[in-house]
């Protein structure tokens, strides 16, 4: 009687107890990466924070003490800005917003340390992009008609703004590009514009040689800080279906470039010029056609023409690298077995070191006396502003955004397993409990396969696929980095080319095995989920004999020779098209399992996705239903590859979760 009384306070109080809900994640304020100032004084973060009634974000900038002890906005609410740069002494800052009559982005001025409102220094029809600060100019990237004036630009823009045809043509690829077309008419190219104004000059249409096509941004160029040299990312080839990009250097003002990589057929990206302008670093990649293919760190000595590798037989790929002030190496944020640490390089030693231990660390900035800060995130807190001791990795959180609302969260544990997977190999996997887990009672498992497929889940803050949320409604959730996923080599990322089947499902039906063989699994509520690849390997799930009462698809590619239609055709461009390669697309292909599909399924898709375009969502869902089998199809019309709007999110959330609670009933038994 007594234990009948108790039962529903019990139950009453855990409702009580604040979970990590969808609600909750579009709550938090979203810090990117810092910029510190030359001189150490300001460091600068973007913060996103988001209006479920008006269904937007808005980013401000924030300006932080180094040692933590302040923090204030330096921009409008509502007025969204974006890509902070200092100017080289420190006492101004440059970004790009669009406000007041802005049709489009334009270069704002904010001095530092004294009051004063933001000006705009730019007024570029075409709007501007990957902003940089050197010497005397701040140079940019627009999208252009090339051959047009400002004024022409304008004009043509406006006639397209108010023309009643709304068709595109294309002669060429590439016609899309993740969530946008791409207007074949126009080029991108670099620009630059004295700080204190005047006319803006071009400088890479000046060498008729444009940016890539498909996307570009600060890191696709870089000029040296005593403005003589440029470096930039163009296609190196007449070949726009599978583009070759190398990296271009010209005199600036000169109207010839030479292509400094032109041997090299896989990309050469992301041109940093040395501080003292001797040295031009960029990434190498050998394998053409392999996104992953592991980029090494090359520099090129600009007066001597000569080329190094750095860190030639390290098994990582390198990125988001800063050069240290003194030119001798570099920091950089690198994926390493799961996390992403901040690691040094010493370019003179040749040695590279990790200097942070655990947890994920985005690309860093560093200031001329060493103070060198990050966001920093964890699957159990949102990205934190932080300094890092470049000796032992020791950080100091900088702000204090969120505290207030993870106060009461009750969040879930979670831990990193080794488990053996296809062909025994060891796999790594996060395992997340749900809040108050209770080994002693047997739980339903989620068992989450992630995109890419040469990505890796790290320890990280995911809004888009929380792992702490879907414990928090009574799941263990597993990530499993099955093979193919980066950051541990290679050979293990490339083990599923072409091949992206049997691997990776071996490995995933392992895990589930596994987690069989714990006390506190129930082995008949199991169910799995995953987007884009990680729809893929559901799709292949779902013609396979399997464990799962239900399946959860997002975004999935389901036919390889319909994902011809995407802005990334898969094997194509390594492997050969399917009129040449029929067998490799037939053997890897979901919808070939079509003739077994018999698990309840919760197919997913906007229509913007053009990555994995919404056609692929409904020949799966039109396959469930034309099968008799149980599914449901949701259909974002202002959706891309991802669920982006907080509404739609929070839809998006409760939909799994009704799905799957249907399916494997909650909570610890
Ligand atoms: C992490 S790099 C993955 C890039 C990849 N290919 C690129 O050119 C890609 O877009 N993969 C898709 C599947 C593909 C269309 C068949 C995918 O799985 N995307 C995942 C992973 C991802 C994460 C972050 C940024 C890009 C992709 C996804 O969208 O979640």
């Amino acid at each position: 009687m007594l234990l009948c009384l108790m039962l529903p306070m019990a139950s009453a109080m855990a409702e009580q107890t604040k979970k990590l809900s969808v609600d909750v994640l579009w709550q938090l304020s979203r810090i990117g990466n810092p910029t510190i100032s030359p001189q150490g004084d300001f460091i600068i973060a973007p913060v996103t924070q988001y209006d479920v009634e008006g269904d937007k974000g808005s980013t401000q900038l924030w300006l932080f003490n180094p040692d933590g002890s302040k923090q204030r906005p330096i921009t409008a609410k509502g007025l969204s800005v974006s890509q902070a740069v200092f100017s080289p002494d420190g006492q101004t800052l440059a970004f790009v917003s669009q406000r007041d009559e802005d049709d489009v982005g334009q270069v704002y001025l904010l001095p530092m340390g004294q009051p004063g409102e933001a000006q705009r220094l730019t007024n570029v029809p075409s709007g501007v992009n990957g902003i940089k600060w050197v010497g005397q100019h701040i140079y940019f990237i627009s999208r252009v008609y090339p051959g047009k004036s400002w004024d022409e630009i304008a004009e043509q823009l406006k006639a397209d703004r108010d023309s009643k045809v709304s068709a595109r043509q294309w002669n060429a690829l590439p016609y899309s590009h993740f969530d946008h077309w791409i207007e074949e008419d126009k080029q991108a190219h670099v620009f630059r514009i004295a700080a204190s104004g005047g006319d803006v000059e071009a400088i890479t249409q000046k060498l008729a040689i444009e940016l890539p096509r498909s996307a570009q941004g600060a890191s696709s160029y870089d000029v040296d800080p005593t403005e003589r040299w440029i470096a930039f990312n163009s296609n190196g080839s007449d070949n726009q279906v599978d583009p070759k990009i190398d990296i271009f250097l010209a005199e600036i003002g000169s109207d010839k470039a030479v292509n400094i990589t032109a041997d090299n057929n896989a990309p050469d990206a992301n041109p940093m010029f040395s501080p003292d302008g001797k040295t031009l670093a960029f990434t190498r990649q050998k394998i053409q056609g392999f996104y992953a293919d592991t980029a090494k760190l090359m520099l090129y000595d600009i007066a001597k023409k000569r080329f190094t590798t750095l860190a030639k037989d390290w098994d990582r790929s390198v990125g988001n690298l800063v050069w240290t002030p003194d030119s001798k190496g570099f920091y950089a944020a690198i994926d390493d077995a799961a996390t992403r640490k901040i690691f040094h390089i010493d370019a003179k030693k040749d040695k590279v070191k990790a200097i942070t231990k655990s947890t994920n660390f985005n690309k860093p900035d560093i200031a001329a006396n060493g103070t060198l800060v990050a966001a920093n995130d964890s699957f159990l807190y949102p990205a934190r502003l932080v300094s890092i001791n470049p000796r032992n990795g020791q950080t100091t959180r900088l702000d204090s955004f969120n505290d207030d609302i993870l106060a009461d969260v009750d969040m879930g544990t979670y831990e990193s397993v080794t488990y053996k997977g296809y062909n025994d190999q060891d796999i790594q996997m996060w395992v997340h409990y749900p809040p108050g887990f209770d080994r002693s009672k047997k739980y339903p498992l989620m068992m989450l396969i992630h995109g890419g497929p040469h990505s890796a889940i790290s320890d990280g803050f995911h809004y888009r696929w929380n792992a702490q949320t879907f414990a928090s409604w009574g799941y263990v959730t597993a990530w499993p980095n099955f093979h193919g996923s980066n950051s541990f080599g290679q050979d293990f990322a490339d083990s599923i080319n072409p091949d992206w089947k049997n691997k990776s499902l071996e490995d995933v039906f392992k895990a589930t095995e596994w987690f069989k063989q714990q006390d506190w699994i129930d082995s008949e509520r199991l169910v799995a989920g995953g987007a884009s690849y990680g729809g893929y390997l559901t799709s292949i799930i779902l013609g396979e004999e399997h464990p799962f009462n239900a399946l959860l698809i997002h975004a999935a590619v389901y036919n390889m020779y319909s994902q011809m239609a995407a802005d990334f055709a898969v094997h194509s461009p390594r492997f050969g098209n399917y009129w040449d390669n029929p067998e490799i697309y037939q053997s890897i292909s979901p919808h070939y399992g079509a003739k077994n599909f018999n698990t309840p399924t919760l197919v997913i898709h906007g229509q913007l996705d053009y990555r994995v375009p919404v056609g692929q969502g409904f020949e799966l869902f039109r396959t469930l239903q034309t099968r008799g089998v149980e599914s449901k199809m949701i259909y974002f019309p202002d959706e891309n590859h991802w669920i982006m709007k907080p509404n739609n999110s929070i839809y998006w959330y409760n939909q799994v979760e009704q799905w799957m609670t249907r399916f494997a009933e909650p909570g610890g038994q």
